[in-house]
């Protein structure tokens, strides 16, 4: 072949003329690219003709094979500027358009009738659809995966644990988890970084609550896999161990083996009566039998208590961190904040904890919050699949397509959300136009962790206003995603006791 391949060239040289090197090292460069031409011609050519109506496929940018326009994305993402990818698109070919995101062609649907399309259409002409890198690391049985019954079923278990009337019961454990948190990692220091302390409070009240994980120890072996998770969750799918996926896989395979342990000791414990049915999320997804009487397979239940703690941790843990990035940088905020929570403590005894009805009275500090989520949002947004051919606003849609909404297209857009770059809870106030702020989803997927997340939320930042004054070491500190929006350095601040 290679002899072959030097004839080639050589007869050339045969003319009597003698070659220059760059033109024989030209031509295999060449030749592949058009190659490549060729075949992305091609491709492009066939998803045209897949769509029913060739014409009235939403125009766009592919980008590279493969590829496609992922690397944008993901730059795009980690610097928070994930509305001007979106943006810059919708300017060029209008609000429905294609792009190609992890190895598939996606449309992007305009808020707020295009994320009330998506939420409303479930299971009838859409269906919940992740990449499937990322399917493989949150595991095929996740709650987050699942479709039909399957995902009815799951989401049953998982709301009669996380409805507000079981929330009350919780609320004395997480003041508990809370304390205990401030007194061995804030108190008697001068200097914190917030962000991994965040973590380890969100992911000490999620193995508390959700598995009766009660022992330090036990929970820091959690840490460094679910922050490997998390680090590689939405990196190209390059599975060698040393790349972000890579790690996360590993993270995964961890944490599994862990749940293994739990789960074992859990099945003996329901056995010998010293564990109750509804003690917790991992008793209840061990003992609910679906409609048919089955009950769930251990690897169901690790992938569900595995997405539970990922979710029920990560996201909370942004959010606490920025909103105390915003609450330093916005003194009035703070202020009218420390204001309500001071009011709710002057009512308490000494040591008397909070409860339900003191969180209800949080109302300026739940749109700290809300403002915080809307900023930057931890989910910045979803996958679905075409599940039948349709149309929408006029383009075909062709069956399997994927689709994709996106907090970033209504968060940040000023006809939405006046001033949107303003850090200012008042906007709150009223409620937002529906569809247009959607840090949580909606429909059927809609996260089912809402009340829990704020119900941790709140209390954290009972104890944190009402006894530090806070101060950013470097207010200047950049944001980025990676894959949660979080302070580039973790964000460190000066404390002292108010
Ligand atoms: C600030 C905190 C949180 C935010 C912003 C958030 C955001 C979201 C979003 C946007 C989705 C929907 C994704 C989609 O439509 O594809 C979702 C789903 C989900 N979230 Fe959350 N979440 C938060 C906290 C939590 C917590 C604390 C838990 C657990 C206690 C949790 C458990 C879940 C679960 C199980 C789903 C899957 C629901 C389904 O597929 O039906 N989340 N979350």
């Amino acid at each position: 072949m290679l002899q072959n391949g030097s004839n080639g060239i050589t007869a050339h040289s045969s003319h009597g003329s003698h070659e220059h090197p760059w033109q024989s090292s030209l031509l295999l460069p060449v030749a592949v690219t058009l190659a490549f031409i060729v075949v992305w011609a091609t491709l492009r050519r066939c998803w045209a003709k897949r769509s029913p109506k060739r014409n009235r496929v939403p125009p766009g940018r592919l980008g590279f094979p493969i590829i496609g326009e992922t690397l944008e994305f993901l730059r795009m993402k980690r610097e928070n500027r994930l509305k001007d990818f979106y943006g810059v698109r919708e300017e060029r070919y209008g609000e429905v358009f294609r792009t190609s995101l992890y190895g598939e062609e996606t449309i992007s649907l305009p808020p707020p009738f295009g994320n009330k399309f998506l939420f409303t259409s479930e299971n009838s002409l859409v269906l919940n659809r992740w990449p499937s890198h990322t399917v493989a690391l949150l595991g095929k049985h996740s709650i987050s995966v699942l479709t039909g019954d399957d995902h009815k079923y799951t989401k049953g278990v998982l709301m009669a644990f996380l409805c507000p009337d079981a929330l009350q019961r919780y609320v004395d454990k997480v003041c508990e988890v809370a304390e205990k948190h401030i007194a061995n990692f804030w108190e008697g220091r001068s200097q914190v970084v917030v962000h991994p302390l965040m973590r380890r409070f969100t992911l000490s009240v999620a193995c508390s609550l959700f598995v009766s994980l009660d022992d330090k120890n036990e929970q820091t072996k959690l840490i460094v896999p679910f922050a490997a998770l998390s680090a590689g969750l939405f990196q190209l799918p390059i599975d060698l161990p040393w790349t972000m996926y890579g790690k996360a896989k590993l993270g995964r395979f961890a944490i599994h083996k862990e749940l293994d342990k739990y789960i074992a000791e859990r099945k003996k414990q329901l056995k010998d009566g010293t564990a109750s049915p509804d003690q917790d999320l991992l008793s209840s997804l061990l003992t609910t039998p679906d409609g048919n009487g089955n009950l769930l397979i251990d690897d169901a239940v690790k992938d569900n208590i595995l997405f539970l703690l990922f979710a029920g941790h990560e996201t909370t843990a942004s959010t606490l961190t920025l909103a105390l990035m915003f609450l330093s940088r916005n003194p009035d905020s703070l202020q009218q904040m420390l204001k309500e929570q001071l009011e709710i403590k002057r009512e308490k005894k000494d040591g008397e904890g909070l409860n339900w009805e003191d969180l209800k009275k949080m109302k300026y500090s739940w749109r700290v919050l809300q403002e915080t989520l809307r900023m930057y949002p931890p989910a910045q947004g979803g996958f679905r699949k075409a599940k039948v051919d349709f149309e929408f606003a006029g383009y075909s849609i062709p069956r399997g397509c994927k689709l994709v909404w996106t907090t970033w297209r209504s968060h940040k857009q000023e006809r939405f959300f006046p001033n949107p770059e303003k850090f200012d809870p008042s906007r709150f106030e009223g409620a937002p136009q529906p569809y247009t702020y959607v840090p949580f989803g909606g429909g059927p997927r809609l996260c089912p962790g809402m009340e829990f997340a704020k119900m941790e939320m709140l209390i954290l930042f009972h104890y944190l206003v009402t006894r530090f004054v806070c101060s950013m070491v470097d207010p200047l500190e950049k944001v980025i995603s990676d894959p949660m929006p979080c302070p580039e350095k973790g964000l460190s601040i000066d404390i002292c006791p108010r």
